[in-house]
This record gives C-alpha cells, sequence and structure tokens, in this order.
C-alpha cells in the first residue's frame, strides 16, 4: 500500500534522506522511530507530497506522491509533527471547515472522536493547550475514515490516559485494514500498536524489523534493594547484568533471561524492586552494538 523506493533528498550540511527503502502492506501498522532530526517528518513530508525527491519515489496505493500530490493529500490520514491552524477559530470552527473541504456530510465520526478525546471544541484554538491541540489534529486526520493514516509524533503533548485512547484508536483502525505509518520516539507506544518498525538515523534505515525481533532486543533495568549485606552478594555473585547504586541497592539488566532474574530474586529477601522504562536511545544504542558485534 505503501511504497518508498531508493527515496533520496539532499540538505545542505550533509543532511537529508539517504536511499530509503521501505514497504507497508494492506492492513499493517508501521513504526517509524529515531532520535530528532533523523529525517521522520522529512520522509512523510515525501509521503503526503509536500516534497519532491531528489532520486527514488514513494507511492500510496499506486499512485506516486509528488505527481498525485492533491489525490494523495485529499484521501489520506494525515497529522503533521506542527499543526498549523487558522486565527480566529474553535476547535469546531475548525473541524467544520475541513468537512467542507472534503465535502464530508456526516457528522458521526467526528462527534464520536471529540467524545472519545473529551475535547471541549468550543475553546477558541488560540487559547488551545498544546495537548488539545494534538486531538483537533487527531480527530482531523481520523474523522473522514480514510483508508491510509500518516501520523507524525501522534501523542506528542497528549496525557497518559489519552495516549491509552490513542492506542485503543489505532487497534481498532488496525482491526477495520486501515494501513497506518506513525512516527514515535516512544518504543512502548510503537510496541502495542505495529506489526513491523523503521528505525531511522542520519537520514538513513538501519534497521527494518518485524516488532517481535525488536522485542528480543528491549532490555529492562530493575532496581532492586535487599535486606542483607548476604543477599546483595548472592545477587552481585551471579551471571546478571548488575551495577552497584548505594547500600543493598543494586541495578541489574533485564534481557531475554528473566527465569535467572526472577529465581534469583527468589533467593533474597527483597525490601523494595522498581522498574524504569527504558528510553529509545537505549534501545538504539544497544541495537546497533548487536549489530556491530553480530556482523
Ligand atoms: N527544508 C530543509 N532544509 C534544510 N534542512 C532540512 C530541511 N528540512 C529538514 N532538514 C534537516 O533534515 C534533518 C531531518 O529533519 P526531520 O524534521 O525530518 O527530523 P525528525 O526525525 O522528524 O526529527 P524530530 O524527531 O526532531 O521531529 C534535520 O537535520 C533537519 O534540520
Amino acid at each position: 500500500m505503501i511504497y518508498v523506493e531508493g527515496l533520496s533528498k539532499h540538505f545542505s550540511k550533509g543532511k537529508g534522506l539517504f536511499d530509503l527503502n521501505f514497504e507497508v502492506k494492506k492492513g499493517e501498522v508501521f513504526g517509524y522511530i529515531g532520535p530528532n532530526g533523523a529525517g521522520k517528518s522529512t520522509t512523510i513530508r515525501h509521503l503526503m507530497g509536500f516534497i519532491k525527491p531528489d532520486r527514488g519515489q514513494s507511492s500510496i496505493n499506486g499512485m506516486d506522491c509528488w505527481n498525485n500530490a492533491a489525490r494523495i493529500q485529499h484521501q489520506t490520514g494525515y497529522l503533521p509533527g506542527e499543526i498549523v491552524f487558522l486565527e480566529g477559530m474553535s476547535g469546531l470552527g475548525f473541524l467544520s471547515l475541513l468537512q467542507k473541504m472534503r465535502k464530508q456530510e456526516s457528522t458521526r465520526r467526528r462527534d464520536e472522536l471529540i467524545e472519545r478525546f473529551q475535547l471541549d471544541v468550543k475553546t477558541p484554538i488560540r487559547k488551545m493547550s498544546k495537548g488539545m491541540k494534538q486531538k483537533v489534529g487527531i480527530i482531523a486526520a481520523f474523522m473522514h475514515d480514510p483508508q491510509v493514516l500518516i501520523l507524525d509524533e501522534p501523542t506528542s503533548g497528549l496525557d497518559p490516559l489519552m495516549q491509552r485512547v490513542f492506542i485503543d484508536l489505532i487497534l481498532e483502525e488496525k482491526q477495520n485494514n486501515k494501513t497506518i505509518l506513525m512516527s514515535s520516539h516512544s518504543f512502548q507506544e510503537i510496541e502495542r500498536t505495529c506489526d513491523s518498525a523503521g528505525i531511522i538515523k542520519d537520514g538513513k534505515l538501519v534497521a527494518l524489523e518485524d516488532m517481535h525481533l525488536l522485542r528480543s532486543v528491549q532490555r529492562r533495568v530493575f532496581e532492586v534493594k535487599v535486606k542483607s549485606e548476604y543477599d546483595m552478594e548472592h545477587i552481585l555473585r551471579s551471571s546478571l547484568d548488575t551495577e552497584v547504586k548505594g547500600p543493598r541497592t543494586v541495578h541489574v539488566t533485564v534481557q531475554g533471561n528473566d527465569q535467572e532474574f526472577v529465581q534469583m530474586l527468589s533467593r533474597c529477601e527483597v525490601q523494595h524492586i522498581d522498574t524504569r522504562p527504558q528510553d529509545l536511545e537505549d534501545i538504539f544504542m544497544h541495537y546497533y552494538d548487536r549489530r556491530e558485534v553480530g556482523k
């Protein structure tokens, strides 16, 4: 459904996109992840036909994105990374205007989404918080029930409850056989929703994997505080990846060896245990390391 073939764009200072190749099949959700400035939005802007590539091409549903930009923009559900709104409008005014432009008569889907995201649409957009504006953008992208959705960091600015509502919406749309590409900084979000993911760095696709493999490289760090020095020694003597963090407190990094970790804990008197979500940078770094070693 979405094809990117040899897509290249050269900006100044060696920035841009370099020979990107990937495909998102109909009914698939594709996560596009990478650090700041990697080229995610630039790829997405090519897909929406806003930028002409220097080399290569991208297409959606058989239509070249640059040559059919108007049709692509009309048909695709698009959420830009930074939404620009018209001055002096309320949320409802903006959504209604979009509907008129799309000649969409039914307001059922729009109102259902407004309800789901608990958006006060009467508020003037200029008075809206970042999260509220993001909700307007999400509703605008989904309300005409497009077959293809291209979403640039859709959960940015949303609180955890609304992130959950968004993830449920994506899972529902996946059931409806929609094709979705979304960029994100959040591995958790991608993990919960996507079938496959592309990792981009410095304009190059460094990994294109199904989620199963990416899950297997995810590591978790546990902070464990035990009751006695004896227990502490027991942990440090094990083959687990450990780092002492304070009196009787240790960080244990677990990746694929959960069983060993659980067994070790069962032999100790644990006073406190906590885990922190691993940040994406950490996953990338580890992933690259592995690739280097495994080459
Ligand atoms: N029109 C342009 N002219 C010159 N350089 C550009 C242009 N557009 C983007 N860039 C550069 O290309 C690189 C990729 O930018 P892009 O916005 O695609 O990154 P991103 O992965 O979406 O980052 P973020 O996560 O911060 O949104 C950046 O270094 C950016 O400064």
